[in-house]
């Protein structure tokens, strides 16, 4: 029987099975009594972690409005909370997003924003590509005359293991169209998420 939650070729119990597999890996019984149902919740969990790659998340921002009437000024959602996964070791990236844009004649529900950051979130990704991702996604879905993002966040790859710096956090940006070429457009982005002159 086919499974909408589940567009892949890996059935649930060779997912389970892999949980089992590293359970092993790790040195534990997955017989263990309090591990039986691991292998289930882990499968559940990454339904949930991975649930970006059900959706198109250019799709959140379809249902557009148009009466924006004297409004030509940029639109900025900061502190936009998010999880994500490094696509290296499969570790948390815990973070935040600020996203702007500049509407031209059409401005978008402001919580589609915080979705678009959720879609490709719930990926398995490097921080960059995921600044990049979301503010193309934007751009080509609204055509706006700018785009700005930038995230914020922590890596455990590099907090709980390897490196073990704790209090680090990566900052990208990926800015397009006005925010781009206008350095007073950026300042002004910048001074509404909070960072000025690089300090926050
Ligand atoms: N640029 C970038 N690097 C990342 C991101 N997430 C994790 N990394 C880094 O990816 C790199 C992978 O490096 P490798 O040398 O292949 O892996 P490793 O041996 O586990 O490296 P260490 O983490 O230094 O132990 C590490 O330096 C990570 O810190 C990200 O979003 N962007
Ligand atoms: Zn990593």
């Amino acid at each position: 029987m086919s499974d909408p939650h589940n567009p892949t070729d890996v059935t649930r119990e060779q997912a389970e099975e892999a949980v089992r597999t590293l359970l092993r890996w790790a040195g534990e019984d997955p017989a263990r009594e309090g591990l039986l149902d691991t292998p289930k919740r882990v499968v559940k969990a990454y339904r949930d972690w991975f649930s970006g790659y059900e959706s198109d998340p250019g799709d959140y921002l379809r249902r557009t409005f148009k009466e924006v009437a004297g409004y030509d000024e940029m639109v900025v959602l900061r502190d936009i909370e998010f999880e994500s996964h490094c696509e290296h070791h499969m570790a948390p990236i815990i973070g935040r997003a600020h996203v702007g844009y500049m509407p031209t004649s059409r401005v978008v529900g402001i919580s589609k924003l915080a979705r678009v950051v959720e879609g490709f979130a719930r990926r398995f990704q490097v921080q960059e590509k995921l600044t990049a991702e979301i503010a193309q996604c934007i751009q080509d879905s609204l055509q706006p005359a700018g785009v700005a993002v930038v995230i914020d966040a922590s890596h455990e790859c590099m907090t709980t293991r390897g490196v073990h710096k704790r209090g680090v956090s990566m900052i990208t940006s990926q800015m397009l169209g006005t925010f781009r070429d206008d350095a007073r457009t950026r300042a002004e982005f910048l001074q509404f998420i909070g960072i000025h002159g690089g300090v926050r």
